[in-house]
C-alpha cells in the first residue's frame, strides 16, 4: 500500500487532493495498521463489550450435581412411598442411597440423593401422613449433573463479543475472569487555542464539538478513553486559564467561565481553577505551537496505544501536527483522504509503534475522519473483525464529486438512505440527525452506495 512520508514541514499546495489517498484505500490501511492488543485476563466486572481472546470452557458443570427441577417429592421405586426426610435448596443431599419405598421432601435446584427414581411434583403428590403417592415415570424432573453445560466443554470460541448473557454463562461455570482482547486506550488531544469548552463561544472562539462526541464514539468502538499526561516541562507554559492558549488541561475560555480540566484523576497538569466549578473531562487542551504539540503527543503516545490530535491538521500557521509527527520521526502512512468533508487526516505510526489519528477541526469533517480512519483502526487493535457492508439505494438529489468520495449524513429506510441535509464540514447538525453516511464514490452514477454506521 502507499505510504507518504513527510520528513519535513508541511507539504504546500492546493488542499493535498493530488496527495489524498482514495477513501476506501484509507480506510483499509487504517484496519490494518496494527493486530490485535495481547490478550489480558480482566474480571468479569469488566469484560462486558470486549473480544474473548480465548475460548469460554465450562470449569464446572451445569447442573453441578443432580438436580430438582420441580419442588416435590423425590422418590426411590414404586408408590407408595414413605417420607423419610427432605432436601432444601443449598443444602448436602440426603445421606446414603433413597431405599425403594421411600421418598425426601424435595425443593427445586436442591441435589437429588442417590437411588431416587424421579421428582413427584408437589401438585401430583396425594399426601397422607407420611406416606405420599403419585404417577411417576424414570428420570422425571431430575436434571442430571452435565447435561446443561458439560464439565470441560468450550461454551464460547474465541472471537465472540462478551455479551451480558456471556458473562453470566462464564460465571456459572466457574470463572472470575476471562482472556479477552483488552479495550485500546485512547488518548485525546484538542488543539487550538480559538477553542472553548463551557458556554457560549465569544467573538472568534469557538465551541469544542470534537472533545465531547468522542468518549461515546470510542466505547461505541470497543474503545477506552484515558486521562492524556501531559508534561509539566515541555514548553508547556502553564497560564491563566483565562487567556488563550493556556495551558493544556485548561481551557482558553473566556474569563468568569469555569475551565474544564484534563485526566479525570492522572493528567499532569489537569488543574482546576479555585473555587470554579469545573467538570472534569478526560480529554486535554494543548495550546498552538509545535512544542507543546511535540511534548503531547510524546507523553500521550507513552500512556496510550492510540494518540487521536483534533485539530491542526490542515496547512495553517497554527496547524502543526504535520511539522510535529516530520520532526518526532514519525511514519505517516496517510497524509490526507480524498474525500469531503475530511481529507485533511492523518494515520500515523509514532516511534515505538503506538498508532495516532488526526482529526481535522471542522466537527463534520472530524467524524468522517474518525469513521475512515479510527474507528477501523481500533476496531483491528481490539481485535474486533469489520461489520459486514452494508449497501442501500440513495435517495435524494446526491450530486458525487468528480476525483473524490463524498460522504452524506442519512438516515437508512426500507428502500433507500434519504439524505437529511445539514452536513456542512463545520456543523454535526446533520451528523446528529443520522443514523450512517453514504459512501458516495467519485463519479457516482446512482447505484447502490455504501453505508457506514454512524455510534449510536
Ligand atoms: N490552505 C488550506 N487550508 C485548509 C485546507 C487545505 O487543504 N488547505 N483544508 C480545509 C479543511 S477541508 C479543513 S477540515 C480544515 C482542517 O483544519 P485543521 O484540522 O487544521 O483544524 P483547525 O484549522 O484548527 O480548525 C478548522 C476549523 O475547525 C474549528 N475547530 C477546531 N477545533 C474544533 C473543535 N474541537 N470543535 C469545534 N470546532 C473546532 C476551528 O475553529 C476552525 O474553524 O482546514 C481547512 N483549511
Ligand atoms: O473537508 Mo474539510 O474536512 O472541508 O471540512
Amino acid at each position: 500500500m502507499t505510504r507518504n512520508s513527510i520528513r519535513g514541514p508541511a507539504r504546500k499546495g492546493s488542499r493535498g487532493a493530488a496527495a489524498d489517498m482514495p477513501w476506501a484505500e484509507a480506510r483499509a490501511l487504517a484496519a490494518a495498521v496494527a493486530g490485535p492488543l495481547p490478550p489480558a485476563e480482566v474480571p468479569l466486572a469488566e469484560a462486558g463489550g470486549l473480544r474473548l481472546a480465548a475460548p469460554v470452557r465450562a470449569l464446572a458443570p451445569i447442573p453441578g450435581f443432580d438436580t430438582a427441577a420441580m419442588d416435590g417429592y423425590a422418590v426411590a421405586g414404586p408408590p407408595p412411598w414413605r417420607v423419610v426426610g427432605s432436601v432444601l435448596a443449598g443444602r448436602v443431599a440426603h445421606e446414603g442411597v433413597l431405599a425403594p419405598g421411600t421418598a425426601v421432601e424435595i425443593a427445586t435446584g436442591a441435589e437429588v440423593p442417590h437411588g431416587a427414581d424421579a421428582v413427584l411434583p408437589v401438585e401430583g403428590a396425594l399426601r397422607t401422613g407420611d406416606l405420599v403417592r403419585g404417577e411417576i415415570a424414570r428420570g422425571r424432573h431430575i436434571r442430571p449433573r452435565g447435561t446443561d453445560c458439560p464439565q470441560g466443554r468450550d461454551l464460547v470460541t474465541a472471537g465472540a463479543v462478551v455479551t451480558p448473557a456471556l458473562l453470566g454463562l462464564a460465571a456459572s461455570v466457574g470463572h472470575d475472569t476471562l482472556t479477552v482482547h483488552p479495550p485500546p486506550r485512547v488518548a485525546v488531544l484538542v488543539t487550538g487555542d480559538e477553542v472553548v469548552s463551557t458556554g457560549l463561544p465569544g467573538r472568534g472562539r469557538v465551541r469544542d464539538a470534537i472533545g465531547p462526541m468522542l468518549p461515546g464514539l470510542l466505547s461505541w468502538s470497543g474503545a477506552r478513553l484515558v486521562p492524556a499526561p501531559l508534561p509539566d516541562a515541555a514548553g508547556l507554559p502553564g497560564g491563566d486559564p483565562g487567556t488563550a492558549g493556556s495551558w493544556p488541561g485548561r481551557d482558553a475560555d473566556p474569563p468568569g467561565r469555569a475551565p474544564y480540566a484534563a485526566g479525570g484523576g492522572g493528567a499532569g497538569r489537569g488543574g482546576v481553577a479555585a473555587g470554579a466549578e469545573a467538570p472534569v473531562v478526560p480529554w486535554a487542551r494543548v495550546r498552538d505551537s509545535v512544542e507543546a504539540l511535540a511534548a503531547a503527543v510524546t507523553a500521550a503516545g507513552a500512556a496510550a496505544d492510540v494518540v487521536v490530535v483534533c485539530g491542526a491538521s490542515s496547512k495553517g500557521p497554527a496547524d502543526h501536527l504535520r511539522r510535529v509527527l516530520a520532526d518526532l520521526g514519525a511514519e505517516v502512512l496517510v497524509a490526507g483522504v480524498a474525500c469531503r468533508p475530511g481529507h485533511p487526516q492523518v494515520l500515523a505510526r509514532l516511534p515505538g509503534g503506538r498508532v495516532l489519528v488526526g482529526l481535522p477541526g471542522n466537527p463534520f469533517a472530524a467524524l468522517v475522519a474518525a469513521m475512515t480512519l479510527l474507528v477501523p483502526a481500533l476496531r483491528a487493535l481490539g481485535g474486533r473483525t469489520p461489520p459486514g457492508a452494508q449497501w442501500s439505494a440513495l435517495a435524494g438529489d446526491v450530486r458525487p464529486h468528480p476525483a473524490l468520495t463524498r460522504l452524506v449524513a442519512v438516515r437508512r429506510a426500507e428502500d433507500a438512505a434519504v439524505p437529511v441535509g445539514h452536513d456542512r464540514p463545520g456543523t454535526l447538525w446533520g451528523a446528529a440527525l443520522a443514523d450512517a453516511l453514504a459512501v458516495v464514490p467519485p463519479g457516482w452514477g446512482g447505484a447502490p452506495v455504501e453505508l457506514v454506521e454512524l455510534p449510536s
